[in-house]
C-alpha cells in the first residue's frame, strides 16, 4: 500500500486522508521534515496559499518540499495545493512564494470572489466528474511538458494538469465522495 502524505498546515486535510485511504493508499499528515522524509508521494490541500506558504516556512518545510519534488516525489495540489506546485503566480500577495514543480502560469482567486464559488460537471482524463471550485485559481498558461487534464466554463479555463509526478486541480474532489481523482494520483504513485 502506498504511503502518501497530506501536508497538513492549513486546509482541508481530513478530507484527502480519507479520499486516500478509500483509493487505496496508507495516509499520514505531514508538519515536519522527518515525516515528509517518510513518505512516497503528496497531497497539498485547498485552504489559503499565503497561510499555507507562510507556514511552510515557519515549519521549515518550504525547502524541503522543494528538495523532495525535484528528485521526483509525486505530488498532488488541489486549488491552493495547485497554487503551491505553480513555478509562477499571479495575483499572489506581495513576497508570496511557492513549491513550484510545474511549469504553469496560475492566477490566484481566478473565478472571482466566495460568492462566485460554483459546482461543474467536467471530463478528466476522460472520465465524467462534478467539480466543486471555491475562490478557486485557474491555470494561465502551461509549458510544453505539461499535459491538459480538465477544462471548465467560462471560456474553457484549464482547470486540471499533469506534468511527469505532479497533478494537479482547481477543483476540491475531496469534498465530492469521488474518488477517482484521488485513484488517479495514488496510481501515479504506484507507478513509480
Ligand atoms: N479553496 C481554495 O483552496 C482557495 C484558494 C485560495 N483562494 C488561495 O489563494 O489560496
Amino acid at each position: 500500500m502506498p504511503k502518501i502524505g497530506v501536508l497538513a498546515l492549513q486546509g482541508d486535510v481530513r478530507e484527502h486522508v480519507h479520499m486516500l485511504e478509500e483509493a487505496g493508499a496508507q495516509a499520514i499528515a505531514v508538519r515536519r521534515p522527518a515525516e515528509l522524509d517518510a513518505v512516497e508521494g503528496l497531497v497539498i490541500p485547498g485552504g489559503e496559499s499565503t497561510t499555507i506558504w507562510k507556514l511552510a516556512e515557519i515549519f521549515d518545510l518550504l525547502e524541503p518540499l522543494r528538495m523532495r519534488i525535484k528528485d521526483g516525489m509525486p505530488a498532488y495540489g488541489s486549488c491552493a495545493g495547485m497554487i503551491m506546485l505553480a513555478d509562477r503566480i499571479q495575483d499572489g500577495i506581495e513576497g508570496q512564494q511557492t513549491i513550484g514543480g510545474i511549469d504553469m502560469v496560475v492566477r490566484r482567486n481566478a473565478f472571482g470572489r466566495q460568492v462566485d464559488s460554483f459546482e461543474s460537471d467536467l471530463s478528466f482524463a476522460g472520465a465524467d466528474v462534478h467539480a466543486v471550485f471555491i475562490r478557486a485559481p485557474w491555470v494561465e498558461s502551461v509549458g510544453s511538458e505539461v499535459e491538459v487534464l480538465a477544462t471548465a466554463p467560462p471560456g474553457d479555463r484549464i482547470v486540471a494538469v499533469r506534468q511527469g509526478p505532479l497533478l494537479a486541480t482547481s477543483f476540491h474532489p475531496e469534498l465530492t465522495g469521488d474518488t477517482r481523482v484521488h485513484e488517479y494520483f495514488v496510481n501515479m504513485v504506484r507507478e513509480l
